[in-house]
């Protein structure tokens, strides 16, 4: 059975690893440790956004119909009855001939319908004497259009000159000189403009991104539904591998596989349970591989699938007492890769060679960790892009090369990463995607192909 192992397409093996798979159940996480986790319910809006009417500048909130037809030479003139401050509830309305001195996202009070911005007023001190009459006085404001001000009493428009104060004969009142007419509504944001309530925001199966985070963050999520993440353990065969901390000996390489396998787990939002060496015994490593199976969701091999004399997951495989899905599929690198399944968890069985290690993680594992977080779009996504440099080798099976994206002229290049024999480790950090050379003859530069993005690419 190691020799002349039926074959599938790439497409036919995702399908069969992807019917055998059970969304995993939700729990619930701080909102700061939710990043990159899935989301495990629907959010919707629970209040309108805004919840108030608010302002969007800085400025004085006003009723749009006193500032009809306001210029420079003939300024609206109100009287500033209260400072607003952000997070305030305003204590008076606005009556005819009144604003409010508002900052952006206060709350606007009842009768003001619009905002008009600092820049465009200017803020004044006028007593009043007690016969009622209007006194200008040396007055000035913080406002932009006032620079030039020329004062020596000059009165700053913080909260305690904003109420009238009454000296023995007289009244000092703040007025604010509107030097331009703004449309109704101008710089307000209305309730629920930005978001209505009941709204549907984030699905189930979404992943919890900065613009995720801030929409939990608004509606109260201190903690989050997230699907569980899915537990994976990773066993490496291989007589010939050292520890990465182990000094080089002659015929034997430090494991690079088990690190790769572990970054990749992780970055597809999954947990590494276990790194455990797998020795060239098939008994043996059935009872490993087995008995990891009981604990983890997936189990990830590396290495031992071909058809030597020591490939002894091939030999495992031939013998599974679960459900094989395939033993060879029709691609290069990584036409060894393997999988089986055994009471819902899966058994990923991938190339030693680290190159076709990685392209049978992302073509094959990544989609099954992510649809058990019940990710959507789970399969790499596929872009047209233009071939930079040649590649004229036959392939009997489809060719999944190791490539770089780039942009020029407004349009998408990809190149090979570097040197893309499966047992080349060099080239996969230079790896966000992977060219597909369908089947039969090479392609030119210059040739429209296809390839599909990798997470490194986001
Ligand atoms: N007679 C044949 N020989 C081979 C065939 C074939 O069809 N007939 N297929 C070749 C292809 S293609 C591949 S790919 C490899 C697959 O081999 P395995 O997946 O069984 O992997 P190993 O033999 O265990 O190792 C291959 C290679 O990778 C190195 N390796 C293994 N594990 C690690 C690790 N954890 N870290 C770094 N490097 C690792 C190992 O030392 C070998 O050099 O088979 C071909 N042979
Ligand atoms: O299966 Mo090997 O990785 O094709 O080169």
């Amino acid at each position: 059975m190691k020799f002349n192992r039926p074959t599938v397409e790439v497409a036919t093996a995702q399908k069969l690893l992807l019917r055998h798979v059970k969304e995993l159940e939700a729990e619930r996480v701080p909102l700061l440790q939710s990043f990159g986790r899935t989301l495990a319910e629907d959010v919707r809006a629970t209040h309108p956004v805004p919840h108030f009417v608010k302002s969007g500048m800085d400025g004085y909130a006003v009723r749009a119909a006193d500032i009809q037809g306001a210029t420079p030479e003939q300024p609206a003139v109100l009287r500033v009855n209260q400072l607003i401050p952000c997070g305030a509830v305003p204590a008076l309305p606005i009556g005819p001939g009144e604003a409010a001195r508002i900052m952006t996202g206060a709350m606007l009070p009842d009768g003001a319908d619009t905002v008009v911005m600092f820049e465009m007023t200017e803020e004044r001190v006028v007593e009043k004497n007690d016969t009622g009459d209007t006194v200008p006085v040396n007055a000035t404001s913080t406002n932009a259009m006032n620079t030039n001000a020329t004062s020596t009493n000059a009165t700053s428009t913080n909260a305690t000159s904003m109420n009238a104060t009454s000296n023995v004969n007289h009244v000092q009142e703040t007025y604010a000189f509107i030097f331009k007419e703004v449309p109704l509504g101008r710089n307000v944001s209305q309730i629920g403009e930005e978001m209505s309530e009941g709204e549907l925001l984030l699905e189930r199966g979404r992943t919890i991104q900065a613009g995720e985070a801030a929409l939990l963050a608004t509606f109260g999520f201190s903690t989050v539904p997230v699907v569980r993440r899915p537990r994976v353990a990773i066993l490496t065969t291989g007589s010939e591998l050292l520890a990465v901390e182990d000094p080089l000996q002659p015929g034997k390489i430090r494991n690079s596989n088990r690190v790769m396998l572990a970054a990749l787990v992780e970055s597809a939002g999954a947990e590494v349970m276990a790194l455990q060496s797998v020795p060239d015994d098939v008994d043996q490593a059935r009872t490993i591989v087995r008995d990891w199976m009981t604990r983890a969701d997936v189990v990830l091999t590396s290495g031992g699938v071909s058809v030597g004399d020591f490939d002894i997951m091939a030999d495992l495989l031939d013998t599974w007492d679960g459900n094989l899905l395939f033993q060879k599929v029709e691609m290069r690198p990584g036409s060894v890769t393997s999988a089986a399944v055994r009471q819902g968890v899966f058994l990923c069985a991938l190339s030693g060679n680290p190159g076709a290690c990685f392209v049978g993680f992302e073509l094959f594992v990544r989609p099954v960790l992510h649809a058990l977080q019940a990710r959507r779009n789970v399969l790499p996504a596929p872009f047209t892009a233009r071939l930079r440099g040649d590649y004229p080798k036959a392939n009997i099976y489809a060719r999944y090369l190791r490539a770089k994206t780039t942009f020029a002229d407004g349009m998408i290049y990809v190149e090979p990463a570097g040197q893309d024999r499966s047992s080349v480790t060099v080239s996969i950090k230079e790896s966000d995607c992977l060219i597909v050379i369908p089947p039969g003859g090479g392609v030119s530069d210059g040739d429209l192909v296809t390839a599909l993005r990798l997470p490194t690419a986001l």
